[in-house]
């Protein structure tokens, strides 16, 4: 389950580096009850992939060959390749990386610019109807898969542009396992209708002539952006203004 703001050590931005020394560091230990070692022996949830609570268990040579953002296995532990968050333990299907794919769908129409986002039904945040990639699956067939399944809509004939391949600042990141996406721009000229599906309790187009406005929109109808999206739907708004 998904909070907002999972527990976390203290962190000064200057100790984040792990090569700065820090003998002291406590990080706090996020893991739900589902990912504890005693669950993982019988769980038979699809988005567990790792089931094991041994970090160290694991042989990342094959993962890291394929990661959309390099890192570093020390002493067997994979380390976030943004430094420390504070947290440890996993509130994540994987150790180390969880590749996602996030598509930004934006609709230009004579009303204005709009964008298809959902409202997640664990944290309640308003966000990208995005999602982990299933293992086998490539990251172009989760994006069509993942706006399908949250909003309906149907872009699988539609060329996206991908933006980035990215560390996504995800609050379920933890030192040793954390969120990267594939973020890809689909543009419409009509706001498709969307019905929210799966773990989207809604699925809304808000107004998108940038940034600012879309955290107005939200808050006016008395929700909240999902913060971890905030630099990607940054990236789509400068990606429109540069076409
Ligand atoms: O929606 P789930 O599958 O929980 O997690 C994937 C999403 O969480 C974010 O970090 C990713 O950017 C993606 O949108």
């Amino acid at each position: 389950m998904l909070s907002i703001t999972p527990a976390r050590a203290d962190l000064p931005e200057s100790s984040r580096p792990w090569s700065v020394a820090w003998p002291t560091y406590s990080p706090v230990d996020i893991t739900p009850p589902e990912l504890q070692a005693d669950a993982l022996a019988t769980s038979h949830d699809a988005w567990i992939v790792d089931h094991t609570a041994d970090p160290t268990s694991i042989d990342y040579a094959e993962r890291q060959a394929v990661a959309l953002v390099s890192y570093e296995v020390v002493d067997g532990r994979p380390r976030n390749p943004f430094g420390r968050t504070g947290r440890v333990g996993r509130d994540l299907g994987k150790w180390a990386e969880n590749a996602a794919a996030d598509p930004i769908v934006v609709a230009d129409t004579s009303d204005g610019r709009f964008v298809l986002l959902i409202e997640r039904d664990d944290c309640h945040q308003w966000a990208i109807p995005g999602g982990m990639v299933d293992p086998g699956e490539t990251a172009p067939a989760a994006l069509v898969r993942e706006l399908r399944e949250e909003t309906g809509v149907d872009l699988a004939d539609v060329e996206p542009v991908v933006l980035a391949r990215t560390y996504v600042d995800d609050p379920r990141n933890t030192d040793n396992a954390w969120v990267c996406s594939t973020v890809a721009l689909y543009r419409t000229s009509a706001r498709l209708e969307a019905l929210a599906g799966d773990d989207a309790a809604a699925a809304r187009w808000l107004p998108f002539g940038d940034l600012a406005e879309l955290c107005g929109a939200v808050h006016r109808a008395g929700g909240e952006l999902y913060s971890a999206h905030f630099p990607l739907l940054m990236s789509a708004a400068a990606a429109i203004a540069a076409d």
